[in-house]
């Protein structure tokens, strides 16, 4: 299976970088990875609506050149479905036996992801209702992607 993760902006702290690392390799044992960032807007303080929707549009525009056809695409969205640990490993598992063997997971900018990418995805996944930065989301969703080949390989670590 090829995980993609499509992302926005550049990873500033190293404590987050450092744990991006150690999933990354960890995962390589599963799938093969890869983290495609792209570039992220600036966004000023107090930015309006319309100000901030052409930001999403332009960071979305980036993201949407990353997307394959034949990738099942996964949003990263607050409002998705959210799933147990156990669940996730189940979806990942019943894609791949489906045939899926190239998944997309998306994280949003700073202020959030451009519509036209939430309506492309073919699955929206939130990780609860509270909101993540979106730095920290790229460390969250490799280590639940790592728990969930753990999981379906029948390996100690889920707990
Ligand atoms: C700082 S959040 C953006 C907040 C923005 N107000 C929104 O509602 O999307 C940046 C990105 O991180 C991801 N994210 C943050 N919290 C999340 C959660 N609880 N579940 C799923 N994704 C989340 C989403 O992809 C989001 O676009």
């Amino acid at each position: 299976m090829q995980i993609d993760i499509i992302c926005v902006g550049k990873v500033k702290e190293q404590y987050l970088r450092d744990a991006i690392a150690e999933y990354s390799k960890r995962l390589g044992r599963y799938c093969k990875l890869n983290i495609l960032e792209v570039a992220d807007e600036k966004t000023p303080e107090h930015a309006s609506e319309g100000v901030e929707r052409h930001i999403k549009a332009k960071e979305g525009e980036r993201i949407a050149k990353h997307i394959k056809p034949g990738a099942y695409v996964i949003a990263l969205a607050i409002d998705g479905q959210q799933v147990t640990s156990e669940g996730f490993a189940r979806k990942i598992d019943q894609l791949g036996i489906q045939g899926v063997s190239h998944i997309q997971f998306v994280i949003g900018g700073s202020i959030g992801m451009d519509d036209a990418i939430l309506r492309q995805a073919n699955y929206k996944l939130s990780f609860s209702k509270m909101t993540f930065p979106h730095q920290l989301m790229r460390v969250i969703l490799l280590e639940q992607v790592y728990r969930a080949y753990k999981i379906n390989a029948h390996e100690p670590y889920h707990k």
